[in-house]
C-alpha cells in the first residue's frame, strides 16, 4: 500500500482549503497513492473558534472529501475537521475515513484537547470550544489496520500502545496542526518514538506556516517505518510525500526484536 501525507496551510476561506486539499489529492494519486492522509483542521485554520464552521459528518466537508475519494478511486482520511458538538459550546476535532467508493468507513473523535499555557510562546485553551471524544478507533483499509489519533494524542503513548496491543494496528495517523515552538523540539523525535514502541508504521500530516490570529504550524509531514526509519518527509511549505509500506518489513521487525511479545505489563 502506498500512503500519502499531505501538508497544508488552510486558513479561515473553507472553501480555498477544500480546493487546495483536492488538488494535493489529485497529486497524490497521481503519484500513486492507495491511502492519502491529510492535517488537522482541514477545514478550517482561522480566528473563529470553531462553531461558526461547524457541522454534521455528512455536511458539507464530509461530503466533499466522500466524492474526491469516489472520483478518485482512493482511501481519504480527512485529516480533522470541526464536527457539530454536543452543546453549542463545543465542536468534536473530528477525522473521517472514506473507502474507495466515497463511503465512511470510519470516524474518530481527538480524545486529548490541548490545553498548554508556555509563557510567551504557546497559549491555548482547546477545551474551551472542543469536546473529547472518548473512543480509541482502528479501522481496516484492505488488509492494513489503521490506529486513528489526532495532534495532541501524539504526547500520550497508552494510547497508541492500546491501538497497537488491542486494536492490532499496523499504522499509525496523526493529522497535525503542530504549534512551531514544541514542534521543532518534538515532532520527529515523538513520531519516531510511537513507531519503535509500537513497531508501527506512522503517518503524520501536518500544518504549515502561518494562520490567523498569531498561530505558526510547524509542518514537516511524514511517513516513518518500524524500525524508526524516516521514509519520506515534506519540505517546508504545501506539499505531499508518499512512501510504500512493506507489512513484511514490518512482521520481521516484530519477530527479530519482539518487544512487543516481550511486554510484562
Ligand atoms: N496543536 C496541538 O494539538 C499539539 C501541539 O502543538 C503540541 O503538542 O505541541
Amino acid at each position: 500500500m502506498r500512503v500519502a501525507v499531505c501538508q497544508l496551510n488552510s486558513r479561515d476561506d473553507r472553501k480555498a482549503n477544500l480546493v487546495a486539499a483536492e488538488a494535493l489529492i489529485d497529486r497524490a494519486v497521481d503519484a500513486g497513492a492507495d491511502l492519502v492522509l491529510l492535517p488537522e483542521y482541514v477545514d478550517y485554520l482561522g480566528p473563529a473558534a470553531g462553531m461558526p464552521v461547524a457541522e454534521p459528518a455528512d455536511g458539507e466537508v464530509g461530503r466533499f472529501f466522500a466524492d474526491v475519494a469516489a472520483r478518485r478511486g482512493v482511501w481519504v482520511i480527512a485529516g480533522s475537521f470541526h464536527e457539530a458538538g454536543p452543546d453549542p459550546g463545543h465542536t468534536w476535532n473530528t477525522t473521517l475515513v472514506f473507502d474507495r467508493s466515497g463511503t465512511l468507513a470510519a470516524s474518530y473523535r481527538k480524545i486529548h484537547l490541548y490545553d498548554v499555557e508556555i509563557p510567551g510562546r504557546v497559549s491555548y485553551r482547546e477545551s474551551a470550544t472542543v469536546a473529547p471524544g472518548d473512543r480509541p478507533v482502528v479501522v481496516d483499509v484492505e488488509g492494513v489496520r489503521v490506529g486513528l489519533t489526532i495532534c495532541y494524542d501524539l504526547r500520550f503513548p497508552e494510547l497508541y500502545r492500546q491501538l497497537a496491543s488491542e486494536g492490532g494496528a499496523h499504522l499509525l495517523v496523526v493529522p497535525a496542526a503542530f504549534m512551531m515552538h514544541t514542534g521543532r523540539d518534538h515532532w520527529e523525535v515523538l513520531l519516531r518514538a510511537r513507531a519503535i514502541e509500537n513497531q508501527c508504521f506512522v503517518a503524520a500530516a501536518g500544518q504549515t506556516g502561518d494562520h490567523e490570529p498569531a498561530r505558526t504550524c510547524y509542518g514537516r509531514s511524514m511517513v516513518v517505518d518500524p524500525w524508526g526509519s524516516v521514509l519520506s518527509q515534506v519540505p517546508d511549505g504545501p506539499g505531499f510525500a508518499v512512501a510504500d509500506l512493506d507489512l513484511a518489513r514490518l512482521e520481521r521487525i516484530r519477530a527479530e526484536l519482539p518487544s512487543l511479545a516481550n511486554r510484562r505489563m
